[in-house]
């Protein structure tokens, strides 16, 4: 018999109303003990909780009953819904930590009982995860859909196609006579399994946007010392985040911010800036802003008035980097210039910018909103939403592109791949041999989850 674990599910103390969450066993034993009376399921009590050794009152609380499998977790489910001082917590929690077979439960081990019983599969675990931590609106969206198992239909509905069209290709192997066209059951299997490969690319396709949304896009700010990188950080943040002096190379470590913009997530990259020298310390902040550069969604280069642009600083971007990331010249302190008219042939776009003043920063603000939301345009199919998915996603792929491709195969080897192309998207689901992932997985929740 499993432990009856226990847990405060709600936030920070002190707080208006605390949340007290127990699953197990004994849940119906402590009800009883602790207010005298198990309260019908699903229905708010108010109940005197009371210590049972000692008969003090410890509190008035809200008392909810979910009778397993019913519940969260599929077992039994009480929420002591109390007043959210420290003191009346803890006391809480000592009282049932005195009661056998109670224990606090560990981070996410909640979740991780009601994906054991069944309750949920690992992507609506993972939506859950991400519903805790989204931080903007998309966010919120998209790991509610997940959390309501849309991907987790997604993938089983494409897994039982598979299934069925293995047993398809078995049964004509069992009850194949001699007067059959020989292949056709095979041919018409293979005609759907290709159908399934052009479904499988265009999800992975989409699916770049449910990742970059899940984790954010990363804008990086780069270019020369003294450019101004910190002070347009500050700008768009609007606070002081970075530290900002007239010395150059102020800037060591990375400094990051979140932004919301337009419901979208974004991470702000202040970099040190770019130069040949010997400092140790700013040799490896150098080396830190060029990774953090190589591994950007988008780049804004500083070129203060007569400063350098990418190509052509002393230390400046990679072709590689040039080639792979869009850079975006802002044109910093037009305050103390008046600008020159421009060769718009260029193909890279430039957008002057005084923090001074602040002319020029909505229009930057404007064009990085519209940026972001072409590279995270989300739709309401559901998108995978970690390398995890993407990886079992390829798996399945090459499974049943071998299986087509491979005509000159005996058609039970073949069958086998749509076994294997079957099995990597019960691997993302988690209907089968996860056990190695689970760790890592409900490693990101928090206790009380
Ligand atoms: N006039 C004017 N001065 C600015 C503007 N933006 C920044 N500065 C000044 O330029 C100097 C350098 O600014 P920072 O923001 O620290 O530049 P940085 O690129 O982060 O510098 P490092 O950290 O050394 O790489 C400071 O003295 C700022 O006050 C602006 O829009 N107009």
């Amino acid at each position: 018999m499993s432990d009856t674990i226990y847990a405060l599910s709600s936030g920070a103390l002190p707080a208006g109303v605390a949340v007290i969450r127990m699953s197990g066993p004994a849940v119906e034993l402590v009800l009883n003990r602790l207010c005298g009376v198990v309260p019908e399921p699903r229905k708010a009590a108010l109940k005197r909780l009371v210590d049972p050794v000692s008969g003090d009152v410890l509190d008035e609380a809200l008392v909810l009953y979910f009778k397993g499998p019913a519940s969260f977790t599929g077992e039994d489910v009480a929420e002591l819904q109390c007043h959210g001082g420290r003191a009346v917590v803890a006391r809480i929690l000592d009282v049932l930590s005195e009661f056998e077979g109670l224990r606090p439960a560990e981070a996410g081990e909640f979740t991780r009982r009601a994906f054991d019983r069944g309750r949920m599969d690992l992507t609506e675990v993972e939506g859950l995860s991400d519903l805790i931590a989204a931080e903007t609106e998309a966010q919120r969206k998209q790991a509610f859909r997940q959390m309501g198992g849309g991907l987790g239909r997604l993938y089983e509905d494409w897994r039982k196609r598979l299934i069925h069209m293995r047993a398809m290709i078995e049964a004509d192997f069992d009850f194949a006579d001699e007067e059959d066209v020989p292949g056709s059951v095979a041919d018409q299997v293979w005609d759907q399994a290709e159908g399934l490969i052009g479904e499988v690319d265009q999800h992975l396709e989409q699916s770049k946007s449910g990742e970059r949304l899940r984790s954010g896009l990363q804008v990086v700010l780069m270019g020369a010392p003294n450019a101004g990188k910190s002070s347009l950080l500050n700008a768009i943040a609007g606070r002081d985040v970075a530290i900002v002096t007239e010395e150059a190379g102020t800037t060591r470590d990375a400094i990051e911010v979140h932004l919301d913009l337009g419901g979208y997530p974004v991470t702000l990259v202040d970099t040190a800036g770019l130069r040949e020298t010997e400092g140790r310390v700013e040799q490896e902040g150098i080396r830190r802003a060029q990774a953090r550069g190589e591994a950007a969604d988008l780049i804004l280069w500083a070129m203060e008035p007569g400063g350098l642009a990418p190509d052509h600083s002393v230390s400046g971007l990679s072709a590689d980097v040039r080639q792979s990331v869009p850079v975006w010249i802002v044109r910093t302190k037009v305050d103390l210039e008046t600008l020159p008219e421009r060769d718009s042939s260029g193909t890279t776009l430039e957008i002057p910018v005084s923090c001074l003043d602040k002319n020029g920063l909505e229009a930057l603000i404007d064009r990085l909103s519209g940026f972001v939301g072409e590279m995270i345009s989300v739709g309401e199919a559901p998108l995978a939403t970690r390398a995890r998915h993407r990886h079992f996603l390829r798996d399945c792929r090459a499974a049943l592109h071998h299986g087509f491709t491979r005509d000159d195969l005996p058609g039970e080897l073949r069958a086998e791949d749509l076994r294997s192309a079957a099995d990597a998207l019960g691997r993302i689901t988690g209907r089968i041999d996860v056990e190695d992932l689970l760790d890592v997985i409900f490693r990101d929740f928090c206790i009380g989850k």
